[in-house]
């Protein structure tokens, strides 16, 4: 278990016309992300050119973007994803592009974030030279309720977010827009989120918000875990019983230190179990077999290997892991974690 060297990888989503590329061009033109390379895909050519004349308008950035236009990231294009990943990183190392210091991904408004995620992690080749730093999401503040309750689409890029930002805040009433955040903290209450308005947001909210920073040294992880230090249902509380196609987001919070050799075939079984379920799980382990508290990620079947983090910034150290999923039964994840 070692720092994290890869590149961070901010994935932009969020669902049609949203907001996703007014943000997009608001962060690429603040000097704090001159160093930053962009993969835009988009459905269709149409649009392209426009896209491509706002948001380049820096040269540095201009060298580094690159536009997938045939087909959508989370079906069709997973492999030309995993294609550019790689060709920019070569390109980097072999310096026929500026050298960028992180990557934003803008998916289109209709895409899963699940396989692009999955896609992302599980490549050898990009998950040695990248990583995930953070999702972020847009979501229309004046439609964004009737978009969720729609369109499972715009539910999972809302529930898998690490950042949520509510934009347009200019065209939705106070009403909305605490409607909205009502609706979001209950689908995801992990998540950070921020009113914004024609993409105004200071870069650091969306940016180095995992689990390490841009110099190499660990952010902070209980941000990155966004899990409240104590479950909010207490322990030994049953949780709500939910439909197969419900998106839940619970935190599981262990009494007692443990090994991460108990831990991890457990963690492991969660995954097999679950699969396409599992849209994500993270977790900051307090193991008692190691130096330091660990942080896990997973995403569908895969289970990532452990991070080693630097120390607790609490003063109780205590394992909690977030898991949000699709029809992943809450009870079963507790009885198993539970009964270590
Ligand atoms: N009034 C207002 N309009 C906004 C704001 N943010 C974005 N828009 C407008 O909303 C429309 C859609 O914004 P885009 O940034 O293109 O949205 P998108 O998510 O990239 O759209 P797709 O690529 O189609 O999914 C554009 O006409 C924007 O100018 C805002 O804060 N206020």
């Amino acid at each position: 278990m070692s720092h994290d060297p890869r590149i961070p990888v901010t994935l932009l989503t969020g669902f049609l016309g949203s907001g996703k590329t007014t943000l997009l061009n608001k962060l690429l033109n603040n000097p704090g992300m001159k160093d930053t390379a962009v993969v835009i895909n988009e459905l269709g050519e149409a649009g392209l050119d426009h896209i491509l004349a706002r948001t380049v308008e820096s040269e540095h950035v201009a060298d580094n973007t690159v536009l997938l236009s045939s087909g959508c990231l989370c079906c069709t294009l997973t492999n030309e994803l995993a294609d550019t990943l790689r060709d920019l990183f070569f390109k980097r190392a072999l310096s026929a592009i500026p050298e960028f210091k992180r990557l934003v991904i803008e998916t289109t408004g209709m895409a899963d974030p699940g396989p692009i995620l999955a896609n992302l992690m599980n490549e050898p080749v990009i998950s040695s030279t990248y990583r995930l730093d953070a999702v972020v999401v847009t979501i229309d503040s004046q439609y964004g309720i009737q978009q969720i309750e729609k369109h499972g689409e715009a539910r999972k890029q809302a529930a898998v977010a690490d950042v949520l930002l509510l934009t347009k805040s200019d065209l939705a009433t106070p009403e909305q827009q605490e409607a909205l955040a009502a609706t979001l903290t209950e689908l995801n209450p992990g998540a950070t989120q921020h009113m914004i308005r024609h993409g105004e947001i200071e870069p650091e909210h969306l940016i180095d918000v995992g689990l390490f920073s841009q110099d190499g040294k660990q952010a902070q992880p209980q941000r990155w875990l966004r899990a409240p230090t104590r479950s909010k249902a207490g322990r030994g509380m049953l949780p709500k019983a939910v439909h197969d196609d419900e998106i839940v987001s619970f935190t599981v919070t262990l009494p007692k230190p443990l090994t991460w050799d108990q831990l991890e075939p457990v963690l492991k079984w969660l995954c097999a179990t679950f699969g396409e379920q599992l849209l994500r799980l993270k977790g900051i382990i307090h193991a008692e077999d190691q130096p330091a508290p660990i942080a896990v990620h997973a995403v569908q079947h895969t289970l990532y290997p452990p991070t080693l983090l630097e120390g607790w910034d609490e003063d109780e150290p205590l394992t909690r892991i977030v898991f949000i999923g699709k029809g992943v039964d809450e009870l079963r994840v507790r009885d198993a974690l539970m009964q270590l």
